[in-house]
């Protein structure tokens, strides 16, 4: 049987906005007065997307999220019409009113963590939403996303779909940003790294002092559990606390693996040498530890270009790209360090750019954008097919973007109760178009 990784990206949702709301992630903090252009932002996405089905890659979209989140607003006391709601919130609480409003969907990474059948021990593939605790604007994205993968991966034959882990601190779980999985082929059992940032109950072990750790080893573990993986096939790595306080808010701004290549940079681990060790024991194959050295690529200039926030595929010829963003041609120590990368004896043979920037002035990357899905052949056909990206959902889509969204959104404007009817209005026509039924608040 064929085994494929398939790539679901968000699609950005209509109220793109920088809004400073990531606390760690310093993109997100240092553009937070910029004007968005939404349209941009989601052109750019499924432009992306379009060139991975292109290069003959399983290609899906995830579908955004309902915002502004009126439910989240009217659960903690504003009350009216959907308009007096919007105006109370800007008035008094215009913090909370932006939380409300965040596209953070589009960064499906943090969507869920996925265990592929050829590592569970039912043979199901299992999908965990992340409870995303750490931000308050995304921690209002769990139930939604569960909703929405169910409605993507919706045969129960084959998908397993969990709860999101209770909604505590000692369970912060940031999904598939925080894990990845090395393995000979993707139809192959393999060996699941789980990054974390915190162990919450040990208050003797090390974390970061001026950022948050989002995600625990605790919900590392859970997720570990209930997607029935043995032991011999985990690997629990804590990431290096120095740099979460130097903007690696995320693992997956720092290291990346795909198949038997995890590439990644010197400072990312603790324990790295140990951990490298356990996972060679733990799978018995030819790997390629591709190790940036500081020296090379510094921490500043890997949070800037996004080097490690690149997604690594095999191409149908069995040749490795990178997907990397312009930012990483912009920067001259990582374009060279990439070039130079291209001359070394590894499975990765090109780099190809794409400009994803309205996504990075908000700390997103190509694989924030993204997650991966390996998949059977049969496992493929079970997907909602109306989900997954042909030249003619392309068409679709670009055209369901130009008619819908706004090409320029200031903070100032997400009290704009137009912008209620607008949202609604765009994601009703998605619903139809991708076949998803009511997976929206104001569809139920
Ligand atoms: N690394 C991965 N996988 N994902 C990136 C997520 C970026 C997102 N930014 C934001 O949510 C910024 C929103 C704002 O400031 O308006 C976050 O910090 O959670």
């Amino acid at each position: 049987m064929k085994h494929f990784e398939a790539n679901f990206d968000g699609l950005v949702g209509p109220t793109h906005n920088y809004a400073g709301l990531s606390f760690g992630n310093v993109a997100s903090l240092n553009n937070a007065a910029l004007v968005s252009n939404p349209k941009a932002a989601a052109k750019q996405g499924l432009q992306k997307a379009k060139a991975l089905a292109d290069l003959g890659m399983i290609q899906g979209i995830l579908a955004p999220q309902e915002r502004p989140d009126l439910n989240t607003l009217r659960r903690i006391g504003f009350s009216g019409s959907d308009a007096e709601v919007l105006r109370q919130a800007a008035k008094t609480a215009p913090a909370l009113l932006n939380a409300c409003c965040s596209a953070s969907s589009m960064w499906t990474a943090n969507a869920a963590t996925v265990s592929p059948s050829a590592d569970t021990r039912d043979g199901k593939l299992h999908f965990t939403p992340a409870n995303l605790v750490d931000k308050l604007h995304r921690s209002i994205e769990p139930i939604t996303t569960g909703r929405i993968l169910t409605a993507t991966f919706n045969d129960p034959h084959y998908f397993h779909h969990h709860n999101h882990l209770p909604e505590h601190n000692s369970f912060g779980d940031e999904g598939a940003a925080n894990h990845t999985r090395l393995c000979q082929e993707y139809g192959h059992a393999g060996v699941e790294l789980f990054v974390y940032g915190q162990e919450a109950t040990n208050p003797h072990a090390p974390k970061p002092l001026k950022f948050p750790a989002r995600q625990t080893l605790e919900a590392s573990m859970a997720i570990a559990r209930l997607h029935q993986l043995e032991a011999e096939n985990c690997v629990f790595i804590q990431q290096n606390p120095d740099v979460i306080d130097q903007g690696v808010f995320h693992n997956d701004v720092i290291a990346v693996g795909n198949q038997n290549v995890l590439f990644y940079h010197e400072q990312a681990f603790l324990n790295t040498q140990a951990k490298l060790d356990e996972i060679k024991r733990k799978l018995d194959t030819e790997l390629y530890f591709i190790e940036v050295p500081t020296a090379k690529v510094s921490i500043n200039d890997a949070v800037k270009s996004y080097l490690f926030n690149t997604q690594i595929i095999t191409l149908p010829s069995g040749e490795m790209a990178i997907i990397a963003p312009t930012d990483c041609q912009e920067n001259p120590a990582v374009y060279a360090y990439l070039n130079e990368l291209l001359s070394l004896s590894t499975p990765i043979k090109q780099v190809l750019y794409f400009d994803v920037k309205q996504s990075m002035q908000n700390g997103g990357g190509p694989a924030c954008l993204r997650l991966r899905v390996a998949m059977n052949e049969r496992e493929v056909a079970a997907v909602n097919q109306h989900t997954l990206l042909t030249d003619a959902l392309f068409t679709r889509l670009n055209t369901w973007v130009e008619k819908h969204y706004r090409d320029r959104l200031s903070t100032e404007d997400l009290a704009d109760p137009q912008l209620v009817i607008e949202s609604r209005t765009a994601l009703d026509e998605l619903t139809q178009i991708m076949k998803l039924g009511s997976v929206y608040p104001f569809q139920r």
